[in-house]
């Protein structure tokens, strides 16, 4: 992509994109430029990925054609205020901020701006990221389909609703949390059977991704995968009654929906 990238702020979920992106081959490290407040956090980052240093994030408006905004939420507004004026007329704006919404934005940034608000999550480091996209009415076409490929160079991502955020954040911004929980819990339930801790994490993982990988690539309803591993009078229908008896689906439901609350309350404040 023969685009400059910028980076304000890059910490858990922008240094993801900034992984994702150059292990994708499709921008190279010398037009990608990070800021962050921390100099040995910028310098490291130079050093591991070969990006180039900025001093300021006005540095990184100035320069780049596309700036991701990867800074908490409730900095998000004020950051990108303050860099409002280096940015070109034609510079996209990519904030990844939960709860930071597009209207604000365009408040923060002037309403004359592109801008798109994208919920990413943190697989974008190993190549398999989720990412949903939405766009103000600014943003050409041109400019979404390069948001599109920078983000499925790691991963998945598709343009959505804005309506569509709170349930994208539930399902793929925040659950990776919940799926490493689920592995850490399979994992001790195996030590405890006696293998080794590490063999356990490998074998809990891969039946994570396996699984994954048949519902995506089957197209398969998962009660139907379900139903082929549990053999009649077998061990797993014996681990599937226990998940139904103590709420498993009823936890993950509850537990989702209170993330999707909070998404929604972090837009309005
Ligand atoms: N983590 C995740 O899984 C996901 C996060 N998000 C969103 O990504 C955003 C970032 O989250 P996350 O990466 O987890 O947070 P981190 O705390 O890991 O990273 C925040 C980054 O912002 C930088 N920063 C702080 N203050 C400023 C400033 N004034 N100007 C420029 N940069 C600044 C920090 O730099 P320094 O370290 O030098 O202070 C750091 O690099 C959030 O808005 C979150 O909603 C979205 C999807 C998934
Ligand atoms: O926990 C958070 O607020 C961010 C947004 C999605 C994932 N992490």
């Amino acid at each position: 992509m023969d685009k400059k990238i910028g980076f304000i702020g890059c910490g858990n979920m922008g240094k993801a994109i900034l992984g994702g992106l150059i292990a994708s081959g499709q921008v190279q490290p010398g037009s990608i430029w990070v800021y962050t407040p921390s100099p040995d956090k910028v310098e490291a980052l130079r050093q591991e990925f070969g990006v180039n240093a900025a001093q300021s994030a006005q540095e990184v408006a100035q320069i780049a054609d596309i700036v991701f905004g990867a800074v908490k939420p409730n900095m998000m507004l004020k950051v990108l205020g303050e860099v409002n004026s280096s940015l070109n007329k034609e510079t996209v704006v990519i904030s990844i901020a939960a709860g930071i919404t597009l209207d604000s934005l365009a408040t923060a940034l002037g309403h004359d701006r592109k801008i798109i608000r994208a919920m990413p999550n943190t697989p974008a480091l190993v190549n398999a990221g989720m990412t949903s996209i939405t766009p103000n009415a600014l943003v050409s076409p041109e400019d979404i389909a390069d948001a599109v490929n920078i983000f499925r160079s790691f991963g998945q991502a598709e343009v959505v609703s804005e309506a569509m955020i709170h349930p994208v954040v539930g399902v793929s911004g925040s659950s990776p949390a919940y799926v490493f929980m689920f592995i850490e819990a399979m994992a001790d339930a195996a030590v405890l059977g006696g293998m080794p801790r590490k063999q356990a994490y490998q074998f809990a993982a891969q039946a994570v991704m396996g699984s994954a990988k048949m519902v995506l690539e089957t197209g398969m309803h998962p009660g139907e995968l379900k139903d082929m591993v549990c053999s009649p009078g077998g061990t797993t229908i014996e681990a599937v009654k226990v998940l139904e008896e103590k709420g498993f689906r009823s936890a993950v439901m509850e537990a989702m929906a209170k993330c999707m609350a909070k998404s929604e309350q972090l837009g309005k404040s």
